[in-house]
């Protein structure tokens, strides 16, 4: 059985007059973890939209495992196993983290029309097994808006991870997180990500998370894949010292 999870092949969009792919190829092998860097403005944000299916590309094709989603809806795409965190976390800010977590469970099972008890000893007990994995146990009857930042992010990819999928996509995931709790932050992601054989990539600008946590590192710039491998040697080419790091 193959390895690969995710390929992209000569992915082109543009945005007006600007590239924002221009021919962009990566694969991504099951179980890896896998950071994107490079400039603002550079398209990684849009390489995301691409793999979930919120932008359609002019030319190219995404496969997940043997299946082609270029042309998928966004739904699809969720269904067939990419989850997305964001940035700015998503959550139900007035529900608490265990009901944000039983939502993306009934929403997997598909249950939003059935008129079933959403309240499901079931739902509730796979919920928190997550939240335990990404040690929020503790704050599973805590409403979402009022947690604190790093904490709102682990609940955030608590209900990516409830849609059970096998790739997830993270934006940033440490922005907006003092430097003290980055680290752990990572610690309790990496070990919920290994714990559930999931695959992930994600857009990071602190180097520090890069060199610590990737297994693998693509350097994207002007909507392309100029550099890729293992992290310590990448951050050692001179091209990517000068376009993305800026200390050449
Ligand atoms: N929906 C859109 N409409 C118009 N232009 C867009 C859109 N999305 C992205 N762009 C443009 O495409 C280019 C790539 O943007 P993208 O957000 O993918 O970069 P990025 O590398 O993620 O940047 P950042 O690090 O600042 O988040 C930029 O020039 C951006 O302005």
């Amino acid at each position: 059985m193959s390895d690969v999870l995710l390929k992209a092949e000569n992915l082109e969009v543009a945005f007006g007059g600007v590239k924002a792919a221009d021919g962009v190829n990566l694969t991504l092998n099951k179980g890896e973890f896998v950071a994107i860097i490079g400039p603002n403005g550079s398209g990684k944000t849009t390489f995301l939209n691409l793999c979930t299916g919120y932008i359609r590309p002019v030319s190219g094709h995404v496969w997940l495992g043997d299946k082609e989603i270029t042309r998928m809806a966004p739904r699809q795409i969720a269904r067939r196993g990419i989850a997305r965190a964001f940035q700015i976390p998503q959550l139900f800010t007035d529900h608490t983290v265990v009901e944000n977590v039983m939502l993306a469970i009934a929403s997997r099972e598909g249950i939003w029309q059935a008129l079933r008890p959403l309240d499901r000893r079931e739902y509730r007990a796979e919920a928190l097994e997550l939240l335990e994995l990404l040690n929020l146990r503790d704050h599973a009857e805590t409403i979402a808006g009022t947690l604190p930042e790093g904490l709102r992010k682990l609940a955030d990819v608590t209900v990516a991870m409830a849609l059970r999928p096998q790739l997830l996509l993270l934006d940033e995931p440490t922005s907006g997180v003092s430097a003290l709790e980055r680290f752990p932050l990572m610690d309790t992601l990496m070990k919920a990500m290994k714990a559930r054989g999931v695959t992930a990539l994600f857009v990071e600008h602190d180097m520090e998370i890069v060199e610590n946590y990737a297994d693998r590192v693509v350097v994207w710039n002007a909507g392309t894949v100029m550099a890729e491998g293992a992290p310590a040697e990448v951050m050692k080419d001179p091209r990517v010292l000068e376009n993305v790091v800026g200390v050449a």
